[in-house]
């Protein structure tokens, strides 16, 4: 069976941040993920977690000017003191969280850079976070996400782009995040590109398509995707990430179904 971690900046939004963790619990997760913990200390956030029984899973490095439209600073030259300063607060939340992945996020092409330039900044950035983070034994993930309907202009938006980048930065410790919502919209045929990727995946979200919301809703064949991962002997975890169609409690029908 799969290990189901809840995403909590897009899941149990009923209620303030700090009560999703014991919400998320409640509903039978293991583990739990969002964006970003800077916006909370961390002994805060250690404090939910072991109260609750639950794992870390993942969380993002610094995206850079978040409410501006950054989508992560990685591929912009220029920023390089910034991503580094981040990759150092994230190794201290990841620390005092015990958390085994951190995601990259690569950012948005800016149109007045050319596209080798932009790729030399974030193989260099992601080389030197990958070192940061392989001295504590914690994974750093590259997440392909669609540029066709949410981030138009993301440098990493297919499992190629990203797999071309983990060649680059050649370093042990760096894997493909691989989420199921964005694949499908940018390559489909997800069950044989996960086969074929799977040594390199690193951790797996999900959500349905189209509409980003909870198995059942739209065209991905869940149970027959999960099987498969099963049947590989995917050992990670998988994170619901997902906006509820009709509030969280009536969204979990799935993980029902799963236990
Ligand atoms: O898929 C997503 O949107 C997230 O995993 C993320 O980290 C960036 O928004
Ligand atoms: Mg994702």
């Amino acid at each position: 069976m799969p290990r189901f971690a809840a995403n909590l900046t897009m899941l149990f939004t009923e209620v303030p941040f700090l009560e999703r963790f014991g919400l998320a619990r409640a509903a039978g997760f293991s583990g739990v993920e969002y964006l970003f913990p800077y916006a909370w200390p961390a002994d805060t956030l250690a404090k939910e977690l072991s109260r609750h029984e639950l794992t870390q899973v993942l969380f993002n490095l610094p995206p850079g000017d978040w409410d501006a439209g950054e989508r992560g600073i990685a591929c912009l030259p220029g920023r390089e003191q910034e991503f580094h300063e981040g990759v150092q607060q994230a190794l201290k939340y990841a620390k005092a969280l015990d958390c085994r992945r951190i995601n990259c996020l690569a950012g948005l092409k800016p149109m007045d850079v050319d596209e080798p330039v932009a790729w030399q900044t974030l193989v260099a950035n992601v080389r030197y976070a990958a070192e940061c983070l392989q001295a504590e034994g914690i994974t750093l993930c590259l997440e392909a996400i669609n540029s066709r309907v949410d981030m138009p202009g993301f440098m990493l938006d297919t499992s190629e782009r990203v797999m071309a980048l983990i060649r680059d930065v050649d370093a042990d410790n760096v894997r493909l995040q691989y989420d199921l919502y964005h694949m499908q919209i940018m390559e489909g045929d997800l069950i044989r590109r996960i086969e074929h990727l799977l040594p390199w995946i690193g951790h797996i979200q999900f959500a349905d398509n189209p509409g980003r919301h909870e198995p059942g809703t739209g065209e991905i064949n869940f149970s027959n995707v999960f099987g498969a991962l099963d049947r590989l002997g995917y050992t990670g975890w998988l994170s619901a990430e997902y906006h509820p169609q009709q509030g969280t409690g009536r969204s979990l029908g799935w993980l029902m179904a799963g236990r």
